[in-house]
């Protein structure tokens, strides 16, 4: 699946919104893209992580112990994509803030995939392979069905993108005048 046809789903499912959001590392944006307007639709999911799990097993040598999601929007992608690799899904959650497995134990050693849904600065990422190194687990590579930073970002680890889409991201202080003209919105699940 190329990146015209990720994106073609996104717009059909009315997911590529314009505006002025905050986005999770605090950047500002005129583009969101509102994931859980497609993972809503079953069939338009399961496209994309039939795809994605295609990308992972080619990109991936050996075996996968586990998927890892990090919630909210990785958990369904994480749950999808792991039905077509055929292993389990697990996910990590905030608490307090940090991401925390809760829910689970997971052997030391355990080789896991990540599944996000958007990658933009890659943070999110980032405190799932520390959540899941404290564990002892080995973090094999991340994946994403959307990568904002259109392969900039570094992770520590390979990122399998199903589709790069570079978008315009600010600091707040740096705001061109159309965006600082539109009030902000901030439609992600940190600190709320
Ligand atoms: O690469 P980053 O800069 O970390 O941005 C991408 C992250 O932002 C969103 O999560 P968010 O924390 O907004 O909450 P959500 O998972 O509930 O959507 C998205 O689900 C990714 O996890
Ligand atoms: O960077 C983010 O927080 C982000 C961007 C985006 O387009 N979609 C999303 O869910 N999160
Ligand atoms: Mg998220």
């Amino acid at each position: 699946m190329n990146t015209d046809e990720v994106l073609g789903i996104f717009r059909e499912a009315g997911a590529v919104l314009e505006g002025h959001f905050i986005l999770t590392s605090g950047l500002r944006s005129p583009v969101f893209l509102q994931k859980a307007r497609v993972f809503m639709h079953a069939d338009k999911t399961e496209r994309l992580c039939r795809a994605l799990a295609q990308k992972i097993r080619a990109a991936v040598p050996g075996k996968i112990d586990y998927v890892v999601g990090p919630a909210i929007g990785g958990l369904i992608p994480a749950y999808e994509t792991s039905r077509h690799l055929g292993v389990p899904a697990i996910w990590v959650e905030r608490e307090g803030g940090e991401f925390r497995l809760r829910r689970f134990e997971i052997a030391r050693g355990s080789r896991v995939v990540i599944v996000e849904d958007i990658v933009t600065t890659g943070l999110s990422i980032r405190e799932t392979i520390e959540c899941l190194r404290e564990l002892g687990t080995e973090v094999v590579a991340a994946a994403c069905i959307i990568d904002r930073s259109a392969g900039k970002t570094d992770v520590g680890v390979p990122l399998i993108a199903l589709a790069e889409y570079e978008v315009p991201a600010y600091p707040a202080d740096r705001l061109p005048p159309e965006l600082a003209a539109i009030p902000a919105i901030k439609p992600g699940s940190r600190n709320i």
